[in-house]
């Protein structure tokens, strides 16, 4: 096409000038959507709710690598479709509660806030573990979020971001603080007292 990409061809066929409005996509084809991990979605449906807690563990969705993925390999990006200032409100009493990000935006006024964004994709299937290896960066100018690896990927690993410290579940991949019955940590305390 001489010396035109088909990049720059798309773009000149769409009027488009380069960087303003148009935003590379990248997924890569090297991953797995995994359905029975024990990191179970949150459901807000009564029926399968008391069913988990008669019949044990809900499984839930992850994302995994199906290859080795050298660091800094983009996994996706991913548009966000931020919701209005106090839409939370309503979204927190719904299974869209769990799947949502912090997104900062302005008012109107230019006041700086933070609402909520959905994210599309892959976004939503990341699930949370506290040494991460996965990481995230927000474009707010082109609503997309790009999820890259933080380091070297075995094939087979879970892909996981961190959701920070204030979980409103229980972390099942958390290194459990006291093993056994408890007497041991027990002893313990009495022997230095
Ligand atoms: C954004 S969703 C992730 C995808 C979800 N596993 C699914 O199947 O749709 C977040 C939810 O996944 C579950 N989850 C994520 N990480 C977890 C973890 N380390 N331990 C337990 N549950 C986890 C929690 O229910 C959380 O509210």
């Amino acid at each position: 096409m001489d010396g035109v990409t088909n990049q720059q061809h798309e773009q000149q066929q769409h009027g488009i000038g380069k960087n303003e409005a148009v935003v590379p996509l990248h997924r890569s084809t090297d991953l797995m959507l995994v359905l029975n991990t024990p990191k179970g979605a949150h459901v807000r449906d009564v029926v399968l709710t008391l069913a988990v807690l008669l019949c044990g563990s809900h499984t839930g969705r992850g994302v995994f690598a199906a290859r080795d993925l050298p660091a800094y390999t983009i996994l996706d990006v991913c548009p966000v479709l931020p919701l209005a200032p106090g839409e939370e409100a309503y979204t927190q009493h719904t299974s869209l509660h769990y799947y949502v990000y912090k997104w900062p935006t302005e008012t109107a006024e230019g006041k700086k806030i933070m609402t909520q964004a959905v994210v599309f994709g892959l976004g939503s299937m990341f699930n949370h573990r506290r040494d991460q290896n996965v990481v995230w960066e927000r474009d707010t100018e082109r609503l997309v979020i790009t999820y890259r690896t933080a380091r070297d990927i075995k094939e087979g690993e879970e892909l996981c971001i961190s959701y920070g410290d204030r979980l409103n579940f229980e972390d099942v991949d958390a290194p459990r603080e006291v093993e056994g019955d408890g007497s041991d940590m027990l002893n313990r305390i009495q022997l230095d007292l």
